[in-house]
């Protein structure tokens, strides 16, 4: 990595569309690690480097190239402390691992007494590669193959997540050709689809998860499971979408499952409840993407589904259930960041005399395809120097290289304007759907991710190499 001073510096950069925020108004600002939206243990030090994990990012980069990803260890424990504290028992904390799976970071979690969640084969192979209790395992997915169901029954997993008739058949015939009796939970779709900062509640809704509640579906899958023999039924489930700022869509879930819960009680008697204990309301706790995002503390949105839950039940003459959640971008998305040297840079013309910078980067949508997926905003920040005394702020899109137009990583961001070629930059937040969604468009090599603590820095996943694109050839 070496820094060119060439690169268009004076760009009167005038573009419509910015979702980066004002303008910053001096260099301090433009250097600033937001602590919403960093990493715990991220700073920049007096030479104006950033240090993730007391880790100088230059050395991260001489040993492990870029684009790579750094992953703060003490911050992803922390947050599945903040979890586990929040909800009174770290088992009851499922980590979501779709957002991101590895063998170590599995181990973490085992450590931090965590359940996990896995939603295929693959991610319940790296489960039990990692010695992940079983019990502590829950099976999701809307299309298990019978060689999934198989490998989770055989593995002794604590709970399928069923989600259709023919997966109630073809599980219970799994577990009764092994003579087992397996947990399951039924996940209930209670008409309420999650978007960040709102929800809306429909009657009945559109989408290829679970059992609707209020077709009767949710109902008729518990009567079939309650008469199997091969499947014992221990709670319902309920995930209502991701990046959830507001709890008033958790409320309205949970009032619905309980409700089904007392429909449960009515037609089945109380012997029901005897096993059908929990009640998980699923992931989709939003994040800082920003510094205008304020994502309520795991606590506050503990406390409110706590609270929602015990008041129902009581309505309802139910004894209170355990309250299980899924967290996957909460616990792993903020405390990784994905670190880029900067390539070219390039002024473009708009429209009525205005310009867009262009930074590219030597990553992209293979690594992050949130941008080109969900419009994802995304904060980023010069790292291997800090942006001098009278250096001013030019609004930039930091883009990929890939062969693609829509290879955006960063929309509108503010970098200084003396940015150049061999510069570190750093996005921030990306712990979660980057690499657990990274492709190997136009074959590039999937990146290296390296976790940091104490100053020490460990590679968890090495850089694809030339040689791994021909490991499938035959
Ligand atoms: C069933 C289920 N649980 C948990 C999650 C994790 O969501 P998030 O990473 O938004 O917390 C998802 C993904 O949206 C999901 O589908
Ligand atoms: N992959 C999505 C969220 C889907 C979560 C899984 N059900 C994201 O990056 O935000």
């Amino acid at each position: 990595m070496r820094a060119h001073p060439a690169g268009p510096r004076h760009a009167d950069v005038l573009v419509p569309s910015n979702t980066a925020g004002n303008r910053p108004s001096s260099p301090e600002e433009l250097n600033r690690l937001h602590p919403n939206v960093w990493p715990r243990n991220a700073e920049r030090g007096a030479d104006g480097v950033v240090r993730f994990g007391g880790v100088d990012v230059r050395r991260l980069v001489e040993e492990h190239g870029t684009p790579l990803f750094v992953m703060d260890e003490a911050d992803f424990r922390s947050r599945c402390r903040d979890h586990a504290r929040a909800f009174g028992d770290p088992a009851l904390v499922h980590y979501a691992s779709k957002a991101f799976l590895s063998v170590a970071v599995a181990r973490w979690v085992a450590e931090e007494g965590l359940s996990i969640d896995v939603c295929s084969g693959g991610e319940l192979a790296i489960a039990l590669r990692a010695d992940f209790p079983p019990e502590r395992i829950a099976l999701h997915g809307n299309n298990k193959s019978t060689a999934e169901l198989t490998a989770a029954v055989e593995a002794g997993v604590g709970a399928v997540v069923l989600d259709s008739f023919h997966e109630i058949a073809r599980l219970d015939h799994v577990a009764r050709e092994r003579g087992r009796v397996q947990p399951v939970m039924i996940r209930v779709t209670v008409g309420v689809e999650a978007h960040t900062h709102e929800f809306i509640a429909t009657a009945h809704e559109d989408q290829k998860f679970g059992f609707s509640l209020s077709s009767g579906d949710a109902a008729e899958a518990a009567r079939r499971v309650l008469k199997s023999q091969g499947l014992r039924l221990i709670g319902l489930h309920s995930h209502i979408g991701s990046q959830i700022f507001d709890a008033s869509g958790f409320e309205v879930a949970a009032r619905r499952v309980i409700g089904l819960l007392a429909d449960l009680r009515d037609e089945h008697g109380d012997e029901v409840l005897e096993h059908v204990g929990t009640v998980d309301l699923g992931g989709g706790l939003g994040i800082a993407y920003t510094s205008d995002d304020d994502p309520p503390p795991p606590a506050e949105l503990a406390r409110q589904l706590t609270n929602i839950v015990s008041k129902e039940c009581e309505h309802a003459g139910l004894p209170v259930p355990k309250i299980a959640v899924e967290p996957g971008r909460a616990v792993v998305g903020p405390g990784t960041v994905t670190v880029y040297e900067v390539g070219t840079i390039k002024d473009v013309q708009l429209d009525a005399g205005a310009v867009r910078r262009y930074v590219s980067v030597d990553g992209g949508m293979s690594d992050n395809i949130r941008t080109a997926l969900y419009d994802a905003v995304y904060d980023c920040r010069l790292v291997s120097r800090a942006a001098a005394e009278g250096t001013g702020a030019v609004l930039c899109r930091v883009v990929g290289k890939h062969c693609e137009s829509g290879d955006v990583v960063v929309r509108d961001c503010w970098l200084p304007d003396d940015l150049a070629p061999g510069d570190l930059i750093a996005v921030a937040a990306t712990g979660a759907y980057c690499y657990s969604m990274a492709s190997g468009y136009n074959r590039l090599p999937r990146p290296a991710l390296a976790a940091v603590l104490d100053g020490e820095a460990r590679l968890l996943l090495r850089r694809e190499t030339e040689e791994d694109l021909f490991r499938l050839e035959v």
